[in-house]
Parts: C-alpha cells; sequence; structure tokens
C-alpha cells in the first residue's frame, strides 16, 4: 500500500521505518525543510537504536521517501496518517494548532477517498472534531473516514515495540476502514483491538496515566521506606510478583519525564476538567512527580550536611531516560537546575547530551566528570553508569557518596570501592 505520514518526528519516522520494511511504499512528510533535507541526506534527527539502519535500507531500495509537500502526499497515497506534535498548552490541556493545521492541508488535496489514520496523542473527542472540520470546509462525507490508530511506542525501544506491541488499537466503526488499517500491519504480532474512536483516543491517554499511577505510586512509597529504613527494591519486587499488579513500571526514582507522561496526564485532566469532571487522582499523581525530585535533593542535603557553593555535585545523564537523546521534560535537567539554585559547583556527563545550563560544566566522561565531587548523582539509568568502574570513581572523587537516582547500580560494587551508597527508598 502506499501511505502518507504526516511528522517525520519519534513516531512518524519510525512509523514509516516499520511500514517500509512490511513491505509498503511510504512517504513521509514534514513542514521543516532542514529536517526534510537533512533526512534526505541520510541525517536522522534523532537517536533511537536500529532506526538509522532501516531508513538508509529503505530509501536506498525506494521504498522510503522524504518530502516537505503535503498537500502532494495527501493526494498521491490512499492512507494518510498524523503523526505531528500535540504539546501542551499553557493550561494543561493538548494544544491542537500542528493537528489543525494538517487538517487544514488535508481538506485541500481530498479529491478521492481516502483512510485518514490519527496516531498522534489527541483528547477524546478530537476524532469527531477533526470529521466536523472537514466536512465544515466542504470535504463530501464519502471522501474520507477519520480513524484514530493511537501509538504505545517507548523512545529508546521504538523499533522492536512497534514490532512488538502488547495491542493494535484501531478506533472506527467504518469495517473497511478497519481492515485497510489492519492491513498496514500484516506481519506485525500483536492483538488488534478495534473499538470506537474516542474509546481509542481515551486507551492511549488512560494507558499513559495508569503508567504515571504506578510510577508516582512506588515513588511515594520509596519515601515511606526512607523513613522506615526499608528497600523499595525488595518492597516493589514483592509487590509486583501479584500478576494483578505486575512488576514493570515500578522502579523508583527521581520521577518520570519525557515528551509523554507528564503532558499526556495534564491533558486527560484539561479534557475531563473541561466537561466539568475534576481528576483528582491525576493531580495527586502530578504533584508526587513534581516533588520526588525534591525529596532527594533534600536527602543528599541531609547526607552532605548541606548543600551550597561549598560542594561539588557530579551529575551523571540528562536525557528524560537512557537510549534516547531526547531532553523533553527531563528530570536530570531539572535536578541540575535545582542544584545551581543553591548554588553547588556542578559537574555533568550525559553519553548522548550536554544541554546549557547555567552553573554546568559539562564533561567528556563520566570519570572526568567525578573529578573532585564531594558526591556523584546517577539521573539517568544509562548502561555506562551501571557498570561504572567504582573503583576508579572513588580514586577521583573528594567524598563517597553516590546518590543512586534511578536504583540502578550494583549497591555492592558501589559499597567495596568504599564509596557511600544512597538510592530513592534505600538506605
Ligand atoms: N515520542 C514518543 O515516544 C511518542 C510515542 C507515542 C505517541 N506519541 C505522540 O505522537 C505525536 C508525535 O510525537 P513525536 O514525539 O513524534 O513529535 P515530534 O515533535 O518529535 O515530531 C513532530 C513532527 O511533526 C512536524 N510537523 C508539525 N506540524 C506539521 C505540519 N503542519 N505539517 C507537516 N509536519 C508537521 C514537526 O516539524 C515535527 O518534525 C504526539 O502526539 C505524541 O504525543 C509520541
Ligand atoms: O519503572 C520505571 C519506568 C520508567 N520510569 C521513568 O518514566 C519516564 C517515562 O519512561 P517510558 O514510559 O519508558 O518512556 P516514554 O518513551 O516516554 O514512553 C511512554 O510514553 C509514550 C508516549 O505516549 C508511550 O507510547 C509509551 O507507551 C510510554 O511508556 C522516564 O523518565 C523513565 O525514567 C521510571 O522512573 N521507572
Amino acid at each position: 500500500m502506499n501511505i502518507g505520514i504526516i511528522g517525520a518526528g519519534y513516531v512518524g519516522l519510525t512509523t514509516a521505518a516499520v511500514l517500509a520494511e512490511l513491505g509498503h511504499v511510504v512517504y513521509c512528510v514534514d513542514r521543516d525543510i532542514g529536517k526534510v533535507e537533512r533526512l534526505n541526506n541520510g541525517i536522522i534527527p534523532i537517536y533511537e537504536p536500529g532506526l538509522e539502519e532501516m531508513v538508509d535500507r529503505h530509501r536506498a531500495g525506494n521504498r522510503l521517501f522524504f518530502r516537505h509537500d503535503v498537500e502532494e502526499t495527501v493526494k498521491q497515497n490512499e492512507v494518510i496518517m498524523i503523526a505531528v506534535g500535540t504539546p501542551s498548552a499553557e493550561d494543561g490541556s493538548a494544544d491542537l494548532v500542528y493537528v489543525r493545521s494538517v487538517l487544514n492541508d488535508i481538506a485541500g488535496a481530498l479529491v478521492d477517498s481516502k483512510v485518514i489514520i490519527m496516531k498522534s496523542t489527541v483528547p477524546p473527542g478530537t476524532g469527531e472534531w477533526a470529521e466536523s472540520f472537514l466536512l465544515e470546509k466542504g470535504v463530501p462525507r464519502e471522501r474520507f473516514e477519520m480513524v484514530s490508530n493511537p501509538e504505545f511506542l517507548r523512545e529508546g525501544t521504538a523499533i522492536y515495540d512497534t514490532f512488538h506491541p502488547d495491542r493494535i488499537v484501531i478506533g472506527t466503526h467504518n469495517k473497511s476502514a478497519a481492515e485497510i488499517v489492519q492491513s498496514l500491519y500484516a506481519g506485525i504480532e500483536g492483538k488488534i483491538i478495534v473499538t470506537g474512536r474516542t474509546e481509542a483516543e481515551l486507551i492511549k491517554y488512560g494507558s499513559n496515566a495508569f503508567l504515571a499511577t504506578k510510577l508516582s505510586f512506588i515513588n511515594e512509597l520509596a519515601r515511606v521506606c526512607d523513613v522506615y529504613g526499608a528497600d523499595i527494591m525488595d518492597v516493589a519486587m514483592g509487590i509486583g510478583k501479584d500478576n494483578r499488579i505486575g512488576e514493570r513500571f515500578l522502579q523508583a526514582g527521581i520521577g518520570y519525564g519525557g515528551s509523554c507522561l507528564p503532558k499526556d496526564v495534564q491533558a486527560l485532566m484539561a479534557a475531563a476538567a473541561s466537561k466539568n469532571e475534576p481528576l483528582k487522582l491525576l493531580q495527586a499523581v502530578t504533584e508526587v512527580n513534581d516533588t520526588q525530585l525534591e525529596a532527594y535533593v533534600r536527602k543528599l542535603e541531609k547526607v552532605l550536611g548541606g548543600l551550597d557553593e561549598t560542594k561539588h555535585v557530579a551529575i551523571w545523564g540528562a536525557t528524560f531516560k537512557e537510549n534516547t537523546d531526547d531532553l523533553r521534560y527531563s528530570r536530570a535537567v531539572a535536578l541540575m537546575e535545582e542544584l545551581a539554585k543553591k548554588s553547588c559547583v556542578l559537574t555533568a556527563y550525559d553519553p548522548l547530551a550536554a544541554p546549557p545550563i547555567a552553573g554546568v560544566a559539562w564533561k567528556k566522561s563520566a570519570l572526568e566528570a567525578v573529578e573532585g565531587a564531594d558526591a556523584v548523582i546517577i539521573a539517568t539509568g544509562w548502561d555506562e553508569f551501571k557498570s561504572g568502574d567504582w573503583e576508579q570513581v572513588a580514586s577521583r572523587m573528594k567524598g563517597s557518596v553516590v546518590l543512586d537516582g534511578r536504583n540502578v547500580l550494583n549497591r555492592i560494587a558501589v559499597e567495596q570501592a568504599g564509596l557511600r551508597y544512597v538510592g530513592v527508598g534505600r538506605l
């Protein structure tokens, strides 16, 4: 099938590469001309393991094309997928400005019948609204079917996730449109769920909100472990063994970040509030996440006997999680900003990113960053940090505190090097 994907971001690029791998011909469009040019020169704007190789192969095999003309792409393809950003507006609701602009372009180019797939994460009711929008623009009803097909990939494992989805959600009551969308994924094993459009939109928001809830729950429980001298790793393992709860997403840390969970929780809250249904649980989930970092800055302060300009803290990690270069809503960056406010001397290292932050000196290696430091904080769970040479770290540091902000280190290895291990919900 010929597919046009609008938006060459994480979702657009990954979906384009995977659909090309499944044998389709994919035209991926972005309004950012510079980005399209770079893509056509083989430069992938994001770091995602395995993506570059797949994109290169399918460009060379004439299965994957990058361009910037949305209208042309709409005219030439049977299926159109919208994968543009849906960032937070000031009030936390999803800002649909990019979706609206794409729909506007689509409306001007619908000369024959198309299936339009919404891959972007959008609030409940957006499919209905998009349909009305096109009708108001004068597009005849029989020219399009608007289908919700939310994306559940995680950054850092995007290709794997797309080939091994827990489920593929198709939101439409139109049987032939559902079959067309299903046929795009032929070759991928995963449970197909065909449901209503608004239900599909809410499955996406509900999933992210539940994951965020699970994380704030375990993070708050970690604080209880701290005051009772218990180890959250053991507690989480014991809780997670209950199959009704599950072991995944119970890793306590300095809070969740990224371009999705924080934004989608806010957007769901705003969508519910707009219908006079305020969501108290998600309000609490957000509050726990917003204060998690401070809780562990306080813990560090206690262990170090204060945090001020006399204290040198090294931070390992800048990205919102490992295996990505994405810094959106990174808790590691927020941590650096918090410590900078306290005037600490700050050095930092991340394998992929070095964002400019006032007061932070970026170093070329993890070991260089800890030179002369009183404490080192693991803010992102990169493998490189897990397998750190702790003897070397100890010999370079002035002090001895290792705050494992992601609970990913081998505590015994750290302590055997004479360092003092401090974790999240662990003494
Ligand atoms: N990043 C993820 O891991 C992830 C996972 C699942 C779902 N989502 C959702 O998917 C959507 C896209 O997320 P993303 O991270 O890929 O976004 P992104 O910001 O990385 O990329 C969006 C792209 O769309 C382009 N764009 C915007 N307006 C356009 C227009 N009018 N015409 C053509 N191109 C346009 C932008 O230039 C940009 O390159 C969001 O709704 C997000 O919530 C993201
Ligand atoms: O046990 C855990 C798991 C994750 N995190 C943190 O939670 C955040 C989000 O992690 P993750 O969900 O793996 O990353 P994303 O790539 O943002 O993926 C989420 O957001 C995407 C966009 O909507 C969805 O498609 C995915 O299903 C959903 O997991 C990161 O800061 C992680 O460090 C933890 O602290 N503990």
